[in-house]
């Protein structure tokens, strides 16, 4: 390509820019006036509701359905997840919690669901996050609730029994694990590995074949674990991108995780019901009595209403000696009739249900 092509592409690509920049600037005075709307709707004692999961997941969509390359559609979608997040900060900073510290990959997921705009607070446990979401110190909250490989996060789906919480949405990270060394660590003489238990889970026959002999250390979180090999030369931390830039590490072994599809799904919570988005999960927590053929049951009115269920988990109900809840997912959002006949069946047969909420599926 010749310097005069060149040139004359960087002309096109600054004129193209400019344009981008105004409509940029026109969308954020649009997401401005909306706030203004909002705010003007309002009856006495109400709040103003800026951010809406559901239109959020439907401008998504409509972005990738509209997109023809040749950025792939996750590509496209994540400009304008950049976007969008940065529209709502005009009408309102949205503050959201996280599992902490710096670098999780719950602080990864929060802004992949929420974007950089958003102010990410980091918290030192699960229940913590439920507490400030349920005291309002926080909008919202992001916590895990399943890995691909390990299962579910029992944690997460006890505070659901405890807190009163309405869930908003769910984001699914690809969790990637590197081995991640310092500047001083011989990599040689590596005796110590440290990680979240459900990391070490994770790699475990890649740590198998390669580290037999290092010493697995638990720690409370993967960026705990970097934060940790920055003084030791003979350890090394299991840890994702994030991490690594965050605390200065460096990557020693990537992708060490044992399956190559090895995801989280994480569940955003708040405090107030989400409207249909027209491609909705519901998740509810039901009891019913100890008596065989109970779940059989329960069942009927999802297969009979052709209602997809995506997960069912079992849990201690915590109220009594064997007496168990399930936590079930399905397709669907509290609103269609279909789901509402469902959840009137299930009343009538369970000894309680509580609809934890209804959500737009995940669409990045
Ligand atoms: O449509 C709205 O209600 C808006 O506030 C605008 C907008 C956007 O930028 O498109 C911003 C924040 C909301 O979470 C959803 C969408």
């Amino acid at each position: 390509m010749s310097e005069q092509e060149l040139q004359a592409l960087r002309v096109r690509i600054d004129s193209l820019d400019h344009k981008i920049l105004e409509l940029i600037s026109e969308r954020a005075r649009c997401a401005q006036e909306v706030g203004r709307v909002k705010m003007a709707e309002l009856a006495e004692g109400e709040t103003a509701v800026f951010y809406r999961p559901e239109r959020e997941a439907q401008v998504l969509k409509r972005i990738m359905d509209l997109n023809q390359g040749p950025l792939d559609n996750e590509e496209m979608a994540r400009l304008f997840r950049e976007i969008m997040s940065a529209c709502l900060a005009l009408e309102q900073p949205l503050k959201v919690a996280y599992l902490g510290p710096e670098g999780t990959f719950s602080h990864a997921a929060a802004l992949k669901h929420f974007g950089q705009s958003v102010h990410a607070r980091s918290m030192a446990a699960i229940d913590e996050i439920f507490r400030e979401v349920a005291a309002g110190a926080v909008s919202y909250g992001v916590v895990p609730v399943e890995n691909s490989t390990e299962g579910a996060i029992n944690h997460t789906l006890d505070s659901f029994l405890e807190h009163d919480i309405v869930i908003c949405g769910e984001v699914e990270l690809r969790i990637h694990h590197h081995l991640l060394v310092g500047d001083n660590t011989k990599t040689e003489h590596i005796t110590r590995i440290y990680s979240h238990a459900q990391s070490l889970a994770q790699c475990r026959k890649w740590l198998d074949a390669y580290y037999p002999n290092a010493e697995r250390v638990a720690v409370a979180s993967n960026a705990e674990a970097a934060k940790r090999v920055k003084g030791e030369w003979s350890s090394a931390a299991i840890a994702g991108d994030m991490a690594a830039s965050l605390y200065g590490l460096t990557i020693h072994a990537e992708k060490i995780e044992d399956r190559p599809d090895n995801s989280t799904r994480f569940l955003i919570i708040g405090s107030r019901p989400v409207p249909a988005s027209g491609d909705d999960k519901t998740s509810i927590i039901v009891s019913v009595s100890n008596k065989p053929g109970a779940l059989h049951e329960l069942l009927i009115p999802f297969h009979d209403n052709g209602v997809d269920l995506t997960r069912i988990e079992t849990r201690p109900s915590r109220s009594g000696k064997w007496s168990y809840v399930f936590f079930i997912d399905f397709m669907g959002h509290q609103d269609d009739p279909l789901v509402k006949d469902v959840l009137e069946k299930i009343v009538s047969q369970s000894t309680g249900v509580k609809v934890l909420g209804s959500y737009p599926k995940a669409v990045l």
